[in-house]
């Protein structure tokens, strides 16, 4: 089904940029004065608010709408309590061996894992291809910078190229981390499930996910590091150096040069 997304403002001092918006992504453009009220012929809304840029399923019983938010909730709460450089996603990267890590998220998302990797000290640069999720990083990224409690983690991190692909390798970072989109398991909870729905049904499921890892492999001086669930095949089918496997899932490190060398 086509036209699925529609991108749309109930605020008419957000019009223009809004239908600018609307354009870049080669969405339709609706104002409406209510939007979650107003039932469309589309499945979601990318909303422009007052409160910032989100993702909305229309129709009853619709979830909240999701934002990319580094201020509160989730990615709030990890940066509190979330383990420091304990965590396995540290010692993934290789925090325990070196501090100032360089690192390429080329699969960004929604930036949960960047924010985590900026919040122990790493500079990160962000690859994402699909406009709409870009869209909500970009919005963010720039409501963050503006939180005085995150706005110092939040400017070590940069959104890049849509694709690692169009990245040539004059461009090096000490990590590259890749986490593509992969078919769903029953296992995950209700709540992220719902929450994630969007995700699911308008990304897809990154099928071309295997052509990633030698572009990772060409511009990580250190090492590649592939976040798997459990079970999921290797990447590319090529074996890791190394495994660090968690409780919902597990890391893949591919390692070209000794961190601890360095
Ligand atoms: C599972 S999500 C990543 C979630 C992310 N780690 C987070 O913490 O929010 C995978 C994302 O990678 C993006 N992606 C997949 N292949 C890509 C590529 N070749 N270039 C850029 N982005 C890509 C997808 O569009 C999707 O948004």
């Amino acid at each position: 089904m086509l036209n699925r997304l529609a991108v749309a403002t109930n605020e008419r001092y957000l019009e223009k940029e809004t239908q600018a918006l609307a354009q870049s992504l080669c969405l339709d453009y609706m104002y409406l004065l209510d939007p979650l009220k107003f039932v469309t012929n589309y499945d979601y809304l990318l909303l422009n608010t007052v409160d910032g840029v989100s993702v909305a399923k229309t129709g009853k019983g619709a979830p909240k709408p999701v934002f990319v938010d580094f201020t509160s909730g989730a990615a709030d709460h990890r940066r509190r309590f979330g383990g420091g450089r304990g965590q396995d996603i540290a010692k993934a990267v290789g925090l325990n061996k070196r501090a100032d890590l360089s690192v390429l998220d080329a699969t960004a998302g929604l930036g949960r894992d960047a924010f985590v990797l900026a919040c122990l000290g790493c500079t990160v640069s962000l690859c994402e291809r699909v406009g709409f999720v870009r869209a909500l990083l970009k919005d963010g990224l720039e409501r963050g910078s503006l939180h005085h409690e995150v706005a110092d983690i939040v400017n070590r991190m940069s959104l890049l190229a849509t694709d690692i692909r169009g990245l040539s390798t004059s461009n090096q970072f000490d990590v590259v981390y890749l986490d593509p989109m992969y078919p769903h398991t029953e296992k995950s909870s209700a709540a992220a499930k719902k929450e994630m729905a969007f995700f699911r049904d308008l990304v897809g499921k990154d099928l071309d996910a295997d052509h990633l890892l030698p572009h990772a492999m060409a511009l990580a001086e250190y090492r590649v590091v592939v976040k798997r669930p459990k079970g999921a095949p290797f990447l590319d089918q090529q074996e890791p150096t190394y495994q660090l496997e968690g409780k919902s899932g597990r890391f893949d490190i591919y390692v070209s040069k000794s961190l601890e060398a360095s």
